[in-house]
């Protein structure tokens, strides 16, 4: 086990200090310290140093990831001297009002104590920091049918929603193993946007909205064979998201044949190309209301010339791009970007950030 762990500590090691520019001495010098941790506590620590770059690099390394151009951007906060639910919740407020920074959004991670010889020290059981909830009556559902499972979770631990289509979950923390403690979001720090059309009128009567910032909160960032299972990361949206999935999908809000409706299509006619006109306005909408509001995203065109650049910086520094094609095309006009014309390796490297077993079932 520890033979294991050390290797990965090395290669990271060595491709940390090497892209920081520290001299052979100081990768030497490091490697000895962590063998003899490794050797007593079958673990070791990283420095902020090497845990802000293995992030960052983790961040370079998402295959599915059209963002990348900015991975050297992320902000990292260090709160793996947390112990407290009560103290960790406190950290997320302050990630949230950071990252929100008033709608000019900030990439940002928090890091908190990562898993020691199969212990947890924390884990937050929400997929998302800002999530609606999903309330299933009578196979109807309200809100956000992908929540569905996890609002029956926080009501089975005591948790009351207002049951509305846009209730933002509670918090959910777990600390070592214990039973989970659970905190509403403060409403004043969750900056939501209203969603309006630039020029049909109606199109608030549909009366949604969108939350401004999206925050991963159970994926696990792996560094050098350290397991941080609790590392929540946010950047800003890119508008089909939330116009093309969260609110499009049969199995999500199923907004389209309300918005082709509206637009005065016959919606039982596929040939009239009513679902990708509703499609095209509904993301309108979404880049107006967000930038109207002053609240960071990007569009998938921009988005995918962003990530062209990020191709041509990464082959500049000698770095292999690596991606997974079928995630970074975007739902709707894939072929107008180069991305679908290209071909990417799904390799995934280390650092990275991986999918995790639920804490719950
Ligand atoms: C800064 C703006 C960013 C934009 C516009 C962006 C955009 C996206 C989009 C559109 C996806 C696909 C999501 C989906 O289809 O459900 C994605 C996936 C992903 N992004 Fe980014 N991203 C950004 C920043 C970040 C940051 C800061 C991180 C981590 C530090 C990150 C890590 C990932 C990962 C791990 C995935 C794959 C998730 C999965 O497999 O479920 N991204 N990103
Ligand atoms: N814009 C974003 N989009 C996402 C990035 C990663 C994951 C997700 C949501 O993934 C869900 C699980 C599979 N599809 C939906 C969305 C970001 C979230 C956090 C940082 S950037």
């Amino acid at each position: 086990m520890s033979e294991e762990l050390y290797n990965k500590a090395k290669v990271f090691i060595q491709q940390c200090y090497s892209e920081l520019g520290k001299t052979e001495d100081e990768k030497t010098q490091r490697l000895i310290y962590i063998q003899d941790e490794i050797q007593k506590y079958n673990h070791y620590e990283h420095t902020f140093e090497e845990l802000e770059y293995g992030a960052k690099a983790a961040w370079r390394n998402s295959n599915r990831c059209i963002g990348r151009l900015f991975w050297d951007s992320l902000n990292v906060f260090d709160y793996r001297h947390l112990d407290h639910s009560k103290d960790i919740k406190d950290a997320l407020v302050h990630h949230l009002d950071y990252a929100t920074n008033g709608g000019k959004i900030r990439s940002t991670i928090s890091i908190f104590k990562p898993k020691t010889n199969g212990e947890t020290p924390v884990r937050i059981w929400n997929h998302q920091l800002l999530r609606y909830a999903g309330y299933e009556e009578d196979g109807r559902v309200i809100g956000d049918p992908a929540s569905v499972e996890f609002t029956t979770k926080c009501k089975e631990l005591g948790w009351r929603g207002e049951g509305t289509s846009f209730d933002i979950l509670p918090w959910v923390i777990q600390v070592h193993g214990q039973e989970p403690t659970l905190f509403e979001v403060p409403k004043d720090h969750v900056l939501e946007v209203p969603l309006r059309h630039p020029e049909y009128d109606w199109f608030q009567e549909l009366n949604l909205k969108w939350y401004g910032v999206p925050i991963i909160s159970d994926m696990k960032l792996e560094v050098g064979g350290i397991e941080y299972v609790a590392a929540p990361f946010n950047g800003w949206y890119m508008e089909t998201e939330i116009g093309a999935r969260n609110l499009a999908d049969e199995f999500r809000y199923n907004m389209l044949p309300t918005v082709g409706e509206y637009l005065g299509y016959n919606v039982r006619r596929n040939a009239s190309l009513w679902k990708d006109r509703a499609l095209i306005e509904l993301n309108t909408a979404v880049l107006h209301s967000f930038k109207e509001d002053g609240v960071s995203i990007v569009d998938h065109h921009s988005a995918a010339q962003q990530f062209h650049l990020f191709e041509q910086k990464e082959s500049a520094c000698g770095r292999d791009v690596t991606g997974d094609w079928t995630w970074l095309i975007p739902p709707i006009s894939p072929a107008s970007t180069h991305i679908f014309h290209s071909s990417y390796d799904d390799t995934m490297h280390s650092p990275n950030y991986f999918y995790q077993d639920k804490p719950y079932e």
